[in-house]
């Protein structure tokens, strides 16, 4: 049996991983911490995986105190700058296990999201136009979601490998309607009563559009791609950082 223990195991999306740790006939839950606990805790003894699931503001030093500990680690908490990643790689470095350690980061563990954002690259130097609209539930802190931003970098590096122009974009005048731009790409954030986790991507040539659309109706769409991660963490998944469930997929 795989040992998980579960930070964040109080919130939306780690009390679904803890039931899911509980049902999956080869996982069993060591511990389940949330705010306000100590996660020296866990330890290699009690723990073969942990998985992430706070907030972005505190996510990094949750990740640095459990490669500390000497634990690998499945994050889904969203927020990862280059310069975050940067200092979880230094603390792979500089930590117990230095050989062996494993952290791995999703920005979205849905099989849907993973994919659209994969058809999103590969379509990308095909059309001149392209923005990303991310769409979810009221009660997230963030904005754009780490997915969208995931997406939208996806495109740009694609675009830039094909030596596109930018972006035709006319705008004069813009109060904000026009979206945040992330390398070059728009990223528009809806926030909706009664929605959950939704991305569309846009592309558009001359007379034609080509739209790719997630629907995320339920949590339970992620928990299949964290048991992944866990099951990949403990058995032939690199050492090191990694980013992204198409990584652990035959794409
Ligand atoms: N990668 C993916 O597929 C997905 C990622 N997310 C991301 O996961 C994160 C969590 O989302 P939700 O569960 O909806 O949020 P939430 O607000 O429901 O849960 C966060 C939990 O973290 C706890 N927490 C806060 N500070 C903590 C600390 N220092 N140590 C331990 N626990 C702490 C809170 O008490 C709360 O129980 C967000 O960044 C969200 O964007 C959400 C859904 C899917
Ligand atoms: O907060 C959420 O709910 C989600 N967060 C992740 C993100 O920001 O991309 C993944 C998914 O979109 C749900």
């Amino acid at each position: 049996m795989i040992k998980v223990s579960v930070v964040g195991a109080k919130g939306r999306m780690g009390s679904h991983v803890v039931e899911a740790v509980n049902n999956a006939e080869d996982t069993e839950l060591a511990l389940a911490l949330d705010a306000g606990d100590d996660l020296t805790q866990i330890t290699p003894a009690n723990t073969d995986v942990v998985v992430e699931f706070t907030v972005p503001s505190v996510s990094l030093n949750n990740v640095l105190t459990l490669i500390g500990q000497g634990v690998d680690v499945v994050v889904g908490t969203t927020g990862w700058t280059d310069e975050k990643l940067a200092q979880v790689k230094a603390a792979i470095a500089q930590g117990p296990k230095p050989e062996t350690q494993k952290v791995f980061i999703a920005p979205n563990f849905a099989i849907s999201a993973v994919l659209a954002d994969y058809f999103a690259t590969k379509a990308a130097k095909y059309f001149e136009s392209a923005e990303v609209i991310e769409l979810h539930h009221p009660t997230k802190v963030d904005a754009p979601s780490g997915t969208a931003i995931h997406t939208a970098r996806g495109i740009a590096e694609a675009r830039k490998a094909a030596g596109m122009a930018p972006v035709p974009d006319a705008t004069e005048t813009d109060g904000g309607s026009r979206g945040q731009v992330i390398d070059g790409i728009h990223v528009h954030a809806v926030r909706l009563r009664g929605l959950n986790a939704h991305e569309e991507v846009l592309f558009g040539n001359a007379g034609e559009q080509l739209t790719i659309r997630a629907d995320s109706f339920d949590r339970t769409s992620f928990m299949p791609g964290v048991l992944l991660a866990v099951r990949k963490l403990t058995g032939d998944a690199p050492a090191g950082l990694t980013v992204g469930l198409d990584q652990f997929l035959d794409l």
